[in-house]
């Protein structure tokens, strides 16, 4: 039962602006996605985090591993993006950046390029359901991938920033932050910028990623994905601090 407090909250008009296409799955999509695919085995409980519960990065990490074996076609993606972007709707949002990490899936014939098509075609079809929402999207890299598959991502991410009719606006830079290097994904973020494509970079998620974090911060970013150890006072600088108060950049997470 939705109290007093519940609605008024539901109803304020919002934007949301870190929304990781496939760390917004409600549990209504899940069970969908279980129904389709019951020989995975996948029990929901391995799908989220329950409220209150803590978990290692790592374990957050493997969360995204089972959702991602339950969305590996294009008619998952399809289902789930749409289900994303009503459900953000239905909680009055009315700017929603949603970004994913293109996969490509040999055994369902899924590719990256058709990944992009049918987000962008969820949004299409949300718009002309009419809902009350401006949906874009961030293409994202995945950091463990290396620096081979960040610039065939942004090579992509410029395609359809092209040929999107606006829907594409930028690149996000994700994926566990223990792993792969952020020096050696400048020159795909330095050409993800310089074509155009707004920059949302993960940064300083975990300890010690000062020199990493101070080159990201040179380019600079649009937008910081969380930040959480920028601050001297949890082992980050007030040269990184210095540079993103300088840019003016907005630090968010989800
Ligand atoms: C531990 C936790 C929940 C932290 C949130 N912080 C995050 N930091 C970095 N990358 C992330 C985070 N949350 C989601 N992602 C990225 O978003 C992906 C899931 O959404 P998608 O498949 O890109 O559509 C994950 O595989 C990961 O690459």
């Amino acid at each position: 039962m939705e109290n007093e407090a519940d609605v008024f909250y539901r109803q304020l008009p919002k934007v949301e602006l870190h929304a990781h296409l496939n760390g917004s799955v409600s549990s209504h999509t899940i069970e969908k996605l279980i129904d389709r695919k019951p020989h995975l085995n996948i029990e929901h409980n391995m799908t989220a985090i329950g409220k209150g519960q803590r978990r290692t990065l790592d374990e957050c990490f493997q969360v995204f591993k089972v959702i991602h074996q339950l969305v590996d076609t294009e008619e998952d993606i399809l289902m789930v993006a749409t289900d994303v972007i009503r459900e953000f709707a239905a909680d009055s949002v009315k700017y929603l950046e949603l970004r994913s990490t293109p996969r490509e899936e040999k055994h369902t014939g899924l590719t990256k390029r058709r990944y992009i098509e049918t987000v962008i075609r969820a949004i299409q079809l949300c718009k002309e359901e009419g809902l009350d929402i401006d949906v874009r999207f961030l293409v994202a890299i995945d950091r463990r991938n290396g620096p081979q598959v960040a610039m065939e991502t942004v090579e992509l991410a410029e395609e359809f920033l092209l040929s999107s009719n606006g829907l594409v606006v930028g690149l996000d830079l994700s994926g566990d932050p223990t792993v792969g290097d952020g020096k050696s994904l400048l020159p795909a973020l330095e050409r993800a910028k310089n074509c155009g494509l707004k920059l949302s970079l993960h940064l300083s998620e975990v300890p010690s990623q000062l020199e990493e974090s101070d080159l990201l911060l040179n380019l600079p970013p649009d937008r910081i994905g969380h930040g959480t150890f920028l601050h001297p006072e949890v082992g980050g600088s007030q040269i990184l601090v210095d540079k993103v108060l300088k840019n003016n950049i907005p630090l968010g997470k989800t």
